[in-house]
């Protein structure tokens, strides 16, 4: 990674997010780079989870939220497009695995085609499915039970389906909301595991609370704290040679 230069996807730019009278970004602006994997950490209540929903505009599904600020995803200004589109190009799995439990495991992979009246012809649908569960690394474990339902599956199967979900739709970037808090150390690694491979197909920005996991898996580290942007960059700069004293407090342990 040393030397190389990253190819800029998504700029925020000076984001503001208010929950009715209450603010909780504050000027935020920062840059996420090509098929590298960032890691938004910081204590409970600093603003990770607003931050992603602003990438997806999923804050627009309420309306006592206001978003102010820049956001662009290859150059083009997201809140210019239709809300779909940008959803379509920003795939997300949240903090507990939430396969569709009336589905199969087969069109709980393709559900985002249906969801947006997308045919797709049987071959296509296949191929989806099969490509889709191979990069989430669970077809071998799938392949001969791809028409029993989703929720038969043990919790990290779950996840990696509904990132298998997430995946089928060919997003740009991929926001996984502390996606490993529900499960079992075994399952965590194996989804740290499959995030290290993604990136080579996806760009991954990742909330979590877990100060190991950020420094195990991500390229790029940012730090809030209070709705504010403290601390961004590259993860072993960040963990090493922190230049805010409230990140070096927080990845100590002082607070949080
Ligand atoms: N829908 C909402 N309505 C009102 N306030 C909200 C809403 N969602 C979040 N907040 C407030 O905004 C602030 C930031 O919340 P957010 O969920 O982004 O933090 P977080 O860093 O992701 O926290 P956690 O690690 O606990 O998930 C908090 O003070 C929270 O109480």
């Amino acid at each position: 990674m040393e030397g190389e230069t990253m190819k800029v996807l998504i700029q925020v730019q000076d984001l503001n997010v208010f929950y009715g009278e209450q603010q909780a970004l504050m000027s935020v602006s920062l840059e996420f780079y090509e098929n590298q994997v960032h890691a938004i950490m910081g204590p409970s209540g600093c603003g990770k989870t607003t931050l992603l929903r602003c990438l997806n505009r999923m804050h627009e599904l309420d309306s006592s939220v206001r978003v102010d600020g820049k956001i662009f995803l290859s150059g083009i200004n997201i809140f210019s497009i239709p809300a779909m589109e940008v959803r379509r190009m920003t795939g997300m799995v949240f903090q507990r695995p939430n396969p569709f439990p009336n589905m199969s495991i087969y069109d709980n992979v393709i559900a985002g085609y249906k969801l947006n009246n997308i045919h797709l012809k049987k071959d296509e649908a296949n191929q989806i499915v099969e490509e889709s569960l191979k990069k989430a690394a669970l077809w071998v474990e799938v392949k001969d039970k791809l028409h029993k339902r989703g929720t038969f599956l043990s919790g990290g199967q779950q996840q990696r389906l509904c990132i298998a979900r997430a995946l089928a739709m060919k997003p740009k970037v991929l926001l996984l909301d502390e996606p490993t808090s529900a499960l079992d150390p075994k399952s965590t690694s194996h989804i740290e595991e499959l995030i290290t491979e993604l990136k080579n197909t996806v760009t991954i920005v990742l909330v979590t609370h877990n100060i190991a996991q950020a420094g195990r898996i991500s390229d790029y580290t940012a730090f809030m704290y209070l709705g504010s942007l403290v601390e961004y960059g590259p993860t072993e700069k960040v963990f090493t040679i922190p230049s805010d004293k409230r990140t070096e407090e927080y990845l100590s342990g002082k607070f949080g």
